[in-house]
C-alpha cells in the first residue's frame, strides 16, 4: 500500500473542492485533491449546463410554436431528437474541457484519483486505478457532492432513469413519466414536453418547485397544469413493466394510468456521505449521516473536518457549492484559527417558463418565526411589457419587517423571475427599506416596473405618509 501525507486533503473535484483548493493554496502547497469519478464536475457534466442546454433548446421549439400570436407563420415545428441531444452534448463537452483542462494544470503531486474512506481521524484510504493508498491528513475537506435519490419502489425497474442519464441520450424518447415536482422535474418536465416528448410530471404534496407562498403556489400550479400535464399530488397504485412501464395512480380523488418509454426519478438528490466511512471518525452525525457542521465556518463540530457543496445537505446550489467550497478551505488551511465566512442571501431560481424564484427569507420561514411582515404583490398578467412580449402571468411578492421596512425575502413565478430575483438578493444584501427601494429609477417599459409595483404595494400598506409618485405605466396594460 502506498502512503501520502498531506496537511490538507480535499475529497472531490468538484465545484466545492476546487473552490476549496484555491482557497488552501493561498497558504501551502501541502494539499492532496482526491476525486474517485471523471473530472469536470457535476455542474457540467450532469447538471446546471447540459439542463440549461436543454431548455434553451425546449424554448426555441416553443417560440417557433408561438410565433403566429405575433402574426409570423412558420409552419409545423419538427424537433430533431439527435440533432437537439447532439448540440446538448457539444456544448457540455466544450463546458467539461474548460474544467478538466484547469484540473490538469493543477501540479500532479497535488491529486490523487480514487474513493476516499475514512480509517479514522485524519487517515483515510484512498482505492482506484488498481492501487491503494493510505493518506494521513491534519485537515480534511468533505466536498463530495450528492446524487439521484432512487425510492425503494423503482428499484429493479429497468426503464428508470434519472437526470445523470438523460444528457447521454442520443435521441429523444417519445414518452416519459417524471416523478418529481420539484426543480429538476420542473425544469425537465416542461423542457421535455416543449420538445415533443409526450410527457407527465407527477408530483407530491400539491408542490411547485421551492415555492412555499400559498398565493403565489396557486398561480404557479394553474400556470404549469395548464402548460403541460402536470399532477401536483398523487399516489401510486402499481406500477409494472412489459416492453413499457404501465402507472396506475390515485390524484384528485380519482384513479389514472398511463404507458411511458420509461420514468425519469427527480424526487431529490442524497449527499455523498453515506460511504465514506464516516462511523470509524469522531464526528457526530445528523439522522442523514451528514455530520454536524457549522453553517459559517463548515467546520464540523470542533474537528479538523470541514464540509462544503451539496454534501453539506443545505442548499444544494452551484454558487453555494463555490462559496461554501471557498470557506471550507480558507478555514481548512487557517485551523485552528477558524472564521464564520459571510453566507449569502438565499437565492433559487427555476429555469421553467414561466420562471421561478426565491430570494432571502421565504414565505413559510418568515411565518414559522413569526415575523411580522408587509406583503407587496404584483400580477403579471396586468403588466405591460409582459403583454408586449406575450409572457403576461404570474405573481411576485415581496415581504419587507412591518417595523423597520427593510426587504426580507420573495417569492416569484413569472417573466423575468431569474433576473428580478438578483435585483433583490442584491436589495436584501444591502439591508435596503421599502423607501430606499421605490426611490430607485425604473425604466418604462420593462418587466422591472412589475417590481417597482410590488414594492410600492408593500409600502403603501404602512402609515409611513404619502407613498411616493408611483411609476403608474408598470401598472396596467400599458398605461
Ligand atoms: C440536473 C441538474 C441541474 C442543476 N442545475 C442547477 C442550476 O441551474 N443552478 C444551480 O445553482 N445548481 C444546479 N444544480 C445543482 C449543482 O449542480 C450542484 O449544487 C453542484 O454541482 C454541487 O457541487 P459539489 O462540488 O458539491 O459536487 P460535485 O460537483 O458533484 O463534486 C463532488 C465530487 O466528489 C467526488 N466524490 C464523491 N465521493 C467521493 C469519494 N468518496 N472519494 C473521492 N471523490 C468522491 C465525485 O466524483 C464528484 O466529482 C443542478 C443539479 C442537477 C443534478
Ligand atoms: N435551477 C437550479 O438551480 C437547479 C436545477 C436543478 C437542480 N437543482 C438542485 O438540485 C436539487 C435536487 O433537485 P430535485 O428536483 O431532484 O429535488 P427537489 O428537492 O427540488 O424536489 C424533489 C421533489 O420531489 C417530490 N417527491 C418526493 N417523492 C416523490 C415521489 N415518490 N413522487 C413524486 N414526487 C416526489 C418532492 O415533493 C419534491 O417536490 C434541487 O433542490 C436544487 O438544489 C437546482
Amino acid at each position: 500500500m502506498d502512503e501520502r501525507s498531506a496537511a490538507v486533503a480535499i475529497i472531490g473535484a468538484g465545484t466545492a473542492g476546487l473552490a476549496a483548493l484555491r482557497e488552501v493554496r493561498r497558504h501551502t502547497d501541502d494539499v492532496l485533491l482526491i476525486e474517485a469519478g471523471a473530472y469536470g464536475t457535476t455542474c457540467a457534466r450532469l447538471g446546471c449546463m447540459p439542463s440549461k442546454l436543454m431548455i434553451a433548446a425546449a424554448d426555441a421549439a416553443e417560440g417557433c410554436r408561438n410565433a403566429a400570436t405575433f402574426g409570423i407563420e412558420t409552419g409545423p415545428v419538427m424537433v430533431d431528437g439527435r440533432a437537439v441531444m447532439a448540440r446538448v452534448q457539444a456544448l457540455r463537452d466544450r463546458f467539461v474541457s474548460h474544467v478538466v483542462e484547469s484540473v490538469e494544470d493543477i501540479p500532479a503531486e497535488m491529486r490523487l484519483r480514487g474513493r476516499a474512506v475514512f480509517e479514522g481521524d485524519g487517515r483515510l484510504r484512498v482505492t482506484g486505478e488498481g492501487r491503494t493508498t493510505s493518506v494521513r491528513a491534519e485537515r480534511i475537506v468533505i466536498a463530495t457532492g450528492s446524487r439521484p435519490m432512487v425510492p425503494e419502489m423503482f428499484a429493479g425497474l429497468e426503464n428508470v432513469v434519472t437526470s445523470d442519464d438523460v444528457f447521454g441520450w442520443q435521441t429523444l424518447p417519445e414518452s416519459v413519466v417524471v416523478f418529481g415536482n420539484g426543480i429538476i422535474g420542473l425544469e425537465l418536465g416542461q423542457a421535455l414536453t416543449r420538445l415533443g416528448v409526450r410527457t407527465r410530471l407527477l408530483g407530491k404534496d400539491g408542490l411547485v418547485g421551492p415555492l412555499t407562498d400559498p398565493d403565489v403556489r396557486a398561480v404557479a400550479t394553474e400556470i404549469f397544469c395548464n402548460a403541460f400535464e402536470f399532477v401536483p399530488d398523487h399516489e401510486v397504485i402499481d406500477i409494472s413493466e412489459a416492453d413499457r412501464l404501465t402507472i396506475a395512480y390515485h390524484a384528485d380523488g380519482g384513479e389514472f394510468s398511463g404507458n411511458f418509454d420509461m420514468a425519469l426519478l427527480a424526487v431529490g438528490r442524497v449527499p455523498n456521505v453515506d460511504d465514506l466511512g464516516l462511523e470509524a471518525t469522531s464526528l457526530a452525525l445528523d439522522e442523514d449521516g451528514v455530520p454536524l457542521f457549522d453553517p459559517d465556518t463548515g467546520q464540523c463540530g470542533t474537528s479538523a473536518v470541514f464540509i462544503a457543496g451539496d454534501g453539506q445537505n443545505d442548499r444544494p446550489l452551484l454558487h453555494e457549492a463555490n462559496h461554501t467550497g471557498s470557506i471550507a478551505g480558507a478555514n481548512a488551511a487557517a485551523y485552528p484559527a477558524v472564521a464564520a465566512g459571510h453566507r449569502r442571501t438565499p437565492l433559487a431560481v427555476v429555469f421553467s417558463d414561466p420562471g421561478i424564484a426565491i430570494v432571502g427569507e421565504s414565505h413559510d420561514g418568515l411565518m414559522a418565526r413569526g415575523a411580522d411582515i408587509v406583503c407587496g404583490a404584483a400580477d403579471w398578467s396586468k403588466q405591460g411589457r409582459a403583454q408586449v412580449i406575450d409572457a403576461a402571468c404570474g405573481r411576485l411578492h415581496v415581504y419587507a419587517d412591518r417595523a423597520d421596512t427593510r426587504l426580507l425575502g420573495a417569492e416569484m413565478v413569472g417573466p423575468a423571475a431569474e433576473h428580478i430575483a438578483h435585483v433583490l438578493a442584491l436589495a436584501i444584501e444591502q439591508r435596503m427599506t421599502l423607501t430606499e427601494l421605490t426611490a430607485m429609477p425604473v425604466y418604462h417599459p420593462t418587466l422591472e416596473e412589475g417590481l417597482s409595483t410590488a414594492l410600492c404595494d408593500a409600502l403603501g400598506q404602512l402609515s409611513l405618509g404619502d407613498p411616493p409618485l408611483r411609476h403608474g405605466l408598470g401598472h396596467g396594460a400599458g398605461g
